[in-house]
């Protein structure tokens, strides 16, 4: 089965390093996700693994072999980005079509079964069609193109939440009926919580976490409590972002808890949710675009 090799990829842009030396793997039949925050280099890296665009240094590599210049790597891998690459004029059939040829296959049971569900007319021109349904008919195209390897960047751009629902069922059953690897770069972090086993949080051009999704969970605490007895308990963890209210406050941590530790009957310890996690993680780290 293969894997997708990630290995120390630095990519700049005039003098704005966006992707500092990152080395990750994806293994086969999973399904990842890739969060950080605007300007934090995931459609570059996305679009690095999928040789739109190339690595300042670093490589890709599907089993040792680079991705560059490799046919038959690039046709294992579908890459379903914000950017319309379809001809204003073109019709969705066209589209599935044109898919089956650059592919070798499609899957046109599936694909005509989710325009039903969808709503899509599949003689619709494709410039024709709204924002979110530009985004629903290259979603369709990447459930059925027979690669083992789909990368999504912003898969639910423009889908209202009925959509979006709909579309996280649909990949977790296409999922089932044929397991191949998944990455979904999107801000809707609560909404993908529940789908990606494995994480990879990306800010200030370096991957920061990267692990399994309970993992991540299990190590992420909130210390509830009066003030002093929530500072003195987080004394040496690893803090990562604090709120206050009147005498209360909480710490929020990543990382081990130190068991030796008495925690005292005032103070609370819960686990923390992704979302919050990653805004904690992530705080204070905009990426401005460099003139
Ligand atoms: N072609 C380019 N030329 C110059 N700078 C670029 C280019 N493409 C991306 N960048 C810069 O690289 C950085 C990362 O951009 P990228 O689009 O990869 O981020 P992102 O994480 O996908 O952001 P968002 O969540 O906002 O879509 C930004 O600072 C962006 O301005």
């Amino acid at each position: 089965m293969a894997q997708i090799k990630i290995d120390h990829v630095t990519r700049k842009f005039g003098k704005n390093e966006v992707l500092k030396d990152i080395s990750f793997e994806l293994e086969p039949n999973k399904i990842y996700g890739l969060l950080g925050r605007n300007g934090a280099g995931k459609s570059t890296l996305l679009n690095i693994m999928t040789t739109r665009i190339f690595a300042s240094s670093g490589k890709v590599t599907m089993d040792q072999q680079s991705v560059v210049e490799n046919d038959d790597i690039l046709a294992d891998m579908f890459l379903m980005s914000e950017v319309d690459l379809y001809p204003e004029r073109m019709r969705v059939e066209k589209i599935f079509k044109q898919a089956e040829l650059c592919y070798g296959s499609f899957d046109y049971k599936k694909a005509y079964k989710l325009a039903e569900e969808f709503g899509v007319k599949l003689t619709a021109r494709f410039g024709g069609l709204s924002t979110g349904y530009h985004s629903i008919v290259k979603l369709i195209v990447a459930l059925c193109v027979p690669v083992n390897f789909v990368f999504f960047d912003e898969p639910v751009l423009g889908l209202d939440a009925n959509h979006r629902e709909l579309f996280y069922q649909e990949l977790l059953q296409s999922y089932e009926e044929r397991p191949r690897t998944f990455v979904i770069s999107t801000h809707l972090i609560e909404e993908i919580a529940q789908i990606v086993e494995h994480v990879f949080i990306l800010d200030q051009g370096k991957i920061v976490i990267d692990d399994e999704t309970q993992a991540i969970i299990d190590r992420s605490y909130a210390i509830t409590g009066p003030k002093k007895a929530v500072s003195d308990y987080s004394v040496g963890l690893n803090v990562i972002g604090h709120q206050t209210l009147g005498g209360l406050r909480t710490d929020y941590i990543y990382g081990d808890l130190d068991d030796e530790r008495v925690i005292p009957d005032t103070i609370k310890i819960e686990h923390v949710d992704l979302q919050k996690l990653f805004v904690y993680l992530t705080e204070g780290s905009v990426n401005y675009v460099k003139e």
